[in-house]
């Protein structure tokens, strides 16, 4: 549905220069800012793809330049079988404007028109494009309602825009995005302006819709929770890279780099060395003991290599099982936080504090001797960056 080649978006941007001896004051000079630096990726047909990273990552720029907002400097933007953007060496150059690109787009401030009730507001785009379509007022009531419908705000037609609470509003955003039945939807970031409760109850909406409807959507966010929730792709970027595109379980369980890792929840690293492999069973030797984990790396004996180790796939016990199950190492509790649905307790391992997540019915004072226990089928190799 949606194809992006090569895409390239640079801005001006200015460089600081350490200031020359005997001059008081920093320089700055020019220099090119590389937003989105050669960046390719599908989105399949009613997929929910997700651009995910820290700010300034280069997501919101990806998603305005599909848009047809920003002007990218190379690459290709295809939608379907239109192209959108074709630009740079050997290209033919293609740009269709924005308000051509027939796409729907919410954005974090998601500008309602005041004046108006919930029903014109969603009837105003098709009436815009009825210009072109003919569409008669009957057709246009009928599809109106029926978004509506679906956004579950159909009894609320008649009110003024303005009269809705926060979710209401998004809502109605996404009912005026979703009329004009575009090929493909463009979120930016819709949820942040909401309080969290509403986030989550809205984070599951999306789901239901995007699972019911079918829309094609791609979504910009720098949540880690959202992304995995709501996504059936993710890419996750950071510094105008992709550096890891694939399904939501994936990327949590199998992250491909240190960033990865560490920007998709939590994550102990402990850095090794590959001492022996049988298939996909690695034996890792660390600076604490030896660790073995199945992974499906192509890392060579004797290559060195961060273990990832989620703190849910740590058991914490104050009995040993040492000889029944792989990888159990001893410590000490230094730290325990309840977090409602687990507790977190922190443990002193060698030169490691290794973080563990479990059940709140086992909780543990600081200051206990405990084993750790390291599941061997949950721990990720990530090769040294
Ligand atoms: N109009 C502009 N002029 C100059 N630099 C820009 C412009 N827009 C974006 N940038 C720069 O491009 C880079 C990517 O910005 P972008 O807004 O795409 O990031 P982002 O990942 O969406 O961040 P955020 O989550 O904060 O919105 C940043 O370094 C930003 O400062």
């Amino acid at each position: 549905m949606l194809r992006i080649d090569n895409l390239v978006k640079t801005f001006d941007g200015e460089r600081r220069r350490r200031h020359a001896r005997g001059s008081k004051t920093d320089k700055t000079e020019p220099a090119r800012v590389f937003a989105v630096s050669d960046i390719s990726f599908n989105v399949e047909n009613g997929e929910l793809f997700t651009l995910l990273g820290p700010s300034g990552c280069g997501k919101t720029t990806t998603l305005r330049s599909i848009a047809g907002l920003e002007r990218p400097d190379s690459g290709t933007i295809e939608v379907g079988d239109r192209v959108l953007f074709s630009g740079g060496a050997g290209r033919k150059p293609v740009n269709v404007p924005a308000n051509e690109r027939g796409l729907g787009m919410v954005f974090q401030s998601y500008a309602i028109w005041p004046h108006m009730s919930v029903f014109d507001n969603v009837a105003f785009p098709l009436q815009v494009k009825s210009r072109n379509e003919r569409l008669g007022k009957k057709q246009i009531a009928e599809r109106v309602m029926r978004v509506l419908d679906t956004m579950e705000l159909a009894e609320l037609a008649d009110r003024q825009a303005t009269k809705l609470s926060g979710g209401q509003q998004q809502r109605l955003a996404l009912a005026r995005a979703l009329v004009i039945e575009p090929p493909l939807l463009l979120l930016d970031e819709p949820l942040s302006n909401l309080d969290a409760k509403l986030r989550e109850s809205l984070r599951y909406e999306l789901k239901r819709l995007q699972r019911d409807l079918g829309i094609t959507s791609v979504y910009v966010t720098h949540d880690q929770t959202e992304a995995l929730v709501l996504s059936t792709s993710i890419a996750v970027m950071k510094s105008g890279d992709v550096m890891q595109l694939g399904r939501p379980r994936e990327i949590y369980e199998n992250p491909n780099c240190r960033f990865v890792a560490e920007f998709i929840g939590t994550s102990n690293f402990i850095a090794g060395n590959v001492v022996s492999k049988e298939g996909d069973r690695y034996t890792v030797n660390t600076a604490d003991g030896l660790l073995v984990l199945d992974a499906a790396a192509a890392i060579p004996i004797g290559g060195d290599v961060i273990v990832s180790i989620r703190p849910e796939a740590v058991e914490v016990s104050t009995g040993s099982r040492a000889g029944e199950v792989p990888n159990e190492w001893t410590g000490t509790v230094t730290t325990r936080a309840f977090l409602g649905e687990s507790v977190d307790h922190v443990v002193s391992v060698g030169r490691h504090e290794i973080r563990a997540r479990g059940n709140p019915a086992v909780s543990i004072k600081p200051g206990t001797e405990v084993y750790l226990r390291l599941d061997p089928g949950k721990l990720a190799l990530v090769p040294v960056d």
